[in-house]
């Protein structure tokens, strides 16, 4: 019998190593794109189970007056804080894997991608057929991040990377490894990934 079932293939990597621009290439090559931090946003506005979960930890000023997460608020209050990380990954991570398979079941392509920050540390990776690691220097990261998110400064910035598996494990563990350094393309690197995983069974 033919199995119709898309592979799951996983993207991560650590903050700032590219993921997201990985992904805009391969939603280029018309694989759909599933991205954990994004969905996490909007499941933390629309979920009400989720919603209380978040109001009751940590108070009124989680949301903004027009109902968004307010962003830079969590982050100063859970990124500082291990046992904090801890409670809202336990409350959001189970949300967004039940929703991640409700996506998956109804897309139809070889593959799909799940792109997210933590798949090793969440366990998530065991229920993936695939997993790419997009790697790329500390100092590099650093400076991207800091380039990209004015409201953030080093400091919490380290602290993020303090909360997430080291660069060398993700790699080890990792099918695939797309390195996003200064001097590396990353077009064929993609290219070849995804001719790989398009003809695998
Ligand atoms: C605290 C929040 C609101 C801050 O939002 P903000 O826009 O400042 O950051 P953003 O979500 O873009 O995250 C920036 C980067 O931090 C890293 N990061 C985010 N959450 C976590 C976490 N729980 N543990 C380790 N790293 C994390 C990722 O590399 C991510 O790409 C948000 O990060 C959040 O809700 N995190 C907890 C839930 C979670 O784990 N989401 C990620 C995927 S499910
Ligand atoms: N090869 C590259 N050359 C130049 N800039 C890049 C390259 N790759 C990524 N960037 C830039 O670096 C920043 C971080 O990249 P991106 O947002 O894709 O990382 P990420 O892994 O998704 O980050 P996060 O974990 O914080 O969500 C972005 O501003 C992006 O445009």
């Amino acid at each position: 019998m033919i199995n119709s079932r898309p592979l799951w293939v996983g993207i991560t990597g650590g903050i700032g190593s590219g993921k997201s621009t990985v992904c805009q290439l391969f939603k280029l090559l018309g694989i759909p794109v599933y991205s954990a931090d994004d969905r996490a946003k909007v499941l933390m506005t629309v979920d009400p189970t989720l919603k209380s979960q978040i109001l009751e930890e940590f108070g009124e000023d989680s949301y903004l007056r027009n109902g968004g997460v307010n962003r830079a608020y969590l982050a100063q209050k859970v990124f500082s804080d291990p046992e904090k990380v801890e409670k809202i990954n336990s409350f959001v991570h189970p949300a967004v894997a039940k929703d991640f398979k409700q996506w998956a079941e109804i897309q139809s392509a070889p593959y799909l991608i799940k792109e997210a920050a933590l798949l090793f540390e969440t366990g998530a990776a065991e229920e993936l057929d695939r997993v790419i690691n997009v790697s790329s220097p500390l100092k590099i990261r650093m400076a991207r991040v800091l380039a990209r998110d004015p409201h953030r400064k080093e400091d919490q910035v380290n602290q993020i990377i303090n909360r997430q598996l080291p660069d060398e494990q993700k790699n080890e563990r990792a099918d695939f490894v797309i390195k996003n350094t200064d001097t590396k393309l990353l077009i064929p690197q993609v290219l070849e990934i995804h001719k790989k995983l398009s003809t695998s069974e």
